[in-house]
């Protein structure tokens, strides 16, 4: 089947291949020159476990190739669309302009019969207005809504064998043929619906709203254990056996429960802002506001990662030298967007702290972002005269250091875990003061 993908970041990128890997001829559309350019090399932009072997086999297969060139996508017959639509400047809506940008830019290209299906998290309403402009310009095309659930670090798994596939095709009256537009996308998921992976059709609306209600649960999880860490603080119990003995019950399962510095990235913190938002035009934004404090906890929980670190040191950071191990929002992903780490790292900074940043991954993306932090290649040499010790990002080298080992590079051994990862024991027993939040 001949498809394209629009917008090839860390969504589109992975989509692009994955459909490849799949049979199907598939034509990424990228307006990043230099991106697009590295994808037809074969390269992957961005650090995603598993894409760059993709990317080579589709590409010497000769079923993927890239453009910056809209006009190319003209041959295809399902194109999605997979443009970001981050947080709006200046207020908590998505912005959309990325997304009115790519479709109105693909309306002359779309063929008799085309489907257009929209993978990008947008507000609920997007699609049915999208959907009238495709009408406009191509009555015989359809547009559908198959919302995205990958996991960054995770990404090439989860395309290939998501939890879930989900469909919002148009409803009675509304344009477009939802058989037909249903038929086209069990085309393209063929092999994932052969496999048993549930398919769910439902309306575009309801498609648009299962994605940012699957994100605001999962952020709510993380703050709900947040928040018992902050009960944790303050009598002495420990989050992490809490985390535990609640999730052995089924219904709570123990996912998600993992306390520490919060939840960041390109996702889940303006997904939540910009579902708060649209409840709010729709003049629903009483059903929403418990995402208001989930939000503020998960904010508060980086604030108490400076309070420590002040605590640690007496009483002012000014002038110590402090090691972050971590820069991006999660282990196994170059991605800083959003991340409580940097945004840690950068606040220590702004108090006078002599900062030193290691990633493995993600020093290139951070230092970017945020160019006045110094970065080093290792632990250690992060961490060499340090008398602090940050975890941030819960990166497996930074997960197995050993406590001796790394007593011997730091001026004072102090570590505060932020991701509850390390054992406090063997910490305390290598002579570290060591602690972490919700946990004694
Ligand atoms: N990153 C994830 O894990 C993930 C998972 C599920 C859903 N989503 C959603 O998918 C969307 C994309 O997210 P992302 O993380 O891939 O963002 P991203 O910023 O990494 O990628 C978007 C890409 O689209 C390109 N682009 C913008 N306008 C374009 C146009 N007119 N034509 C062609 N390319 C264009 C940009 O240059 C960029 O490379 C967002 O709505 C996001 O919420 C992301
Ligand atoms: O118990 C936990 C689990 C996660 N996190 C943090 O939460 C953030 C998000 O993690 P995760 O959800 O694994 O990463 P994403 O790649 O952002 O994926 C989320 O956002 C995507 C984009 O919408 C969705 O497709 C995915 O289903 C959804 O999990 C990260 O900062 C994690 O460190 C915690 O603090 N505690």
């Amino acid at each position: 089947m001949r498809i394209s993908v629009i917008g090839c970041g860390y969504l589109g990128a992975v989509h692009a291949a994955a459909m490849a890997s799949l049979g199907h001829d598939v034509v990424g559309v990228e307006t990043d020159a230099a991106k697009a350019e590295a994808l037809s090399a074969g390269r992957a932009p961005f650090y995603e476990p598993g894409l760059p072997e993709l990317l080579t086999e589709a590409g010497a297969n000769g079923k993927l190739r890239f453009t910056t060139n809209i006009a190319d996508a003209a041959e295809a017959e399902v194109h999605f669309l997979c443009v970001g639509t981050p947080q709006s400047k200046g207020s908590y809506a998505a912005d959309l302009t990325y997304v009115n940008g790519a479709v109105t830019a693909l309306l002359p290209y779309l063929k008799p019969g085309a489907l257009l299906a929209g993978k990008s998290t947008v507000p609920v309403g997007t699609a049915a207005r999208l959907a009238d402009l495709v009408a406009e310009a191509q009555p015989s095309a359809h547009l559908v809504w198959n919302p995205e659930f990958l996991r960054e670090g995770f990404a090439v798994q989860d395309t290939l064998h998501p939890d879930r596939i989900v469909y919002g095709v148009p409803s009675a009256g509304e344009p477009g043929d939802a058989q037909r537009a249903e038929a086209l996308l069990d085309e393209v998921y063929a092999t994932p619906l052969s496999e048993g992976i549930p398919k769910l059709v439902t309306d575009r609306a309801t498609a648009e709203l299962v994605k940012v209600a699957a994100n605001s649960f999962l952020a709510t999880k993380i703050s709900f254990i947040n928040a018992m860490a902050e009960l944790c603080e303050t009598t002495g119990a420990d989050v992490t056996a809490l985390a535990d003995a609640i999730g052995l019950d089924d219904r709570i399962g123990r996912k998600f429960l993992n306390a520490g510095v919060g939840f960041g990235g390109g996702c889940l913190p303006k997904d939540i802002r910009a579902f708060m938002a649209r409840a709010g035009e729709l003049g629903a934004d009483q059903a929403l506001h418990f995402l208001r404090e989930v939000d503020a906890i998960n904010l508060r929980r980086r604030t108490r990662m400076v309070d420590l670190a002040r605590e640690e040191l007496g009483g002012s950071v000014a002038g110590k030298r402090i090691a972050v191990l971590g820069a991006a929002f999660k282990p196994e992903s170059d991605d800083v967007r959003d991340s409580p780490a940097l945004n840690v790292a950068a606040q220590l900074q702004l108090q006078g702290a002599e900062v030193v940043v290691t990633d493995p991954q993600a020093n290139e993306n951070a230092s970017r972002v945020w160019p006045t932090l110094a970065f080093a290649d290792s632990a250690e040499e992060a961490a060499r005269g340090a008398e602090l010790v940050l975890m941030l990002t819960e990166w497996k080298q930074f997960r197995g250091l050993d406590p001796h080992d790394f007593g011997q590079v730091v001026a004072g051994k102090r570590m505060l875990d932020g991701r509850n990862v390390l054992d406090p024991q063997r910490w305390r027993g290598a002579g570290w003061s060591y602690r972490a939040l919700g946990r004694p």
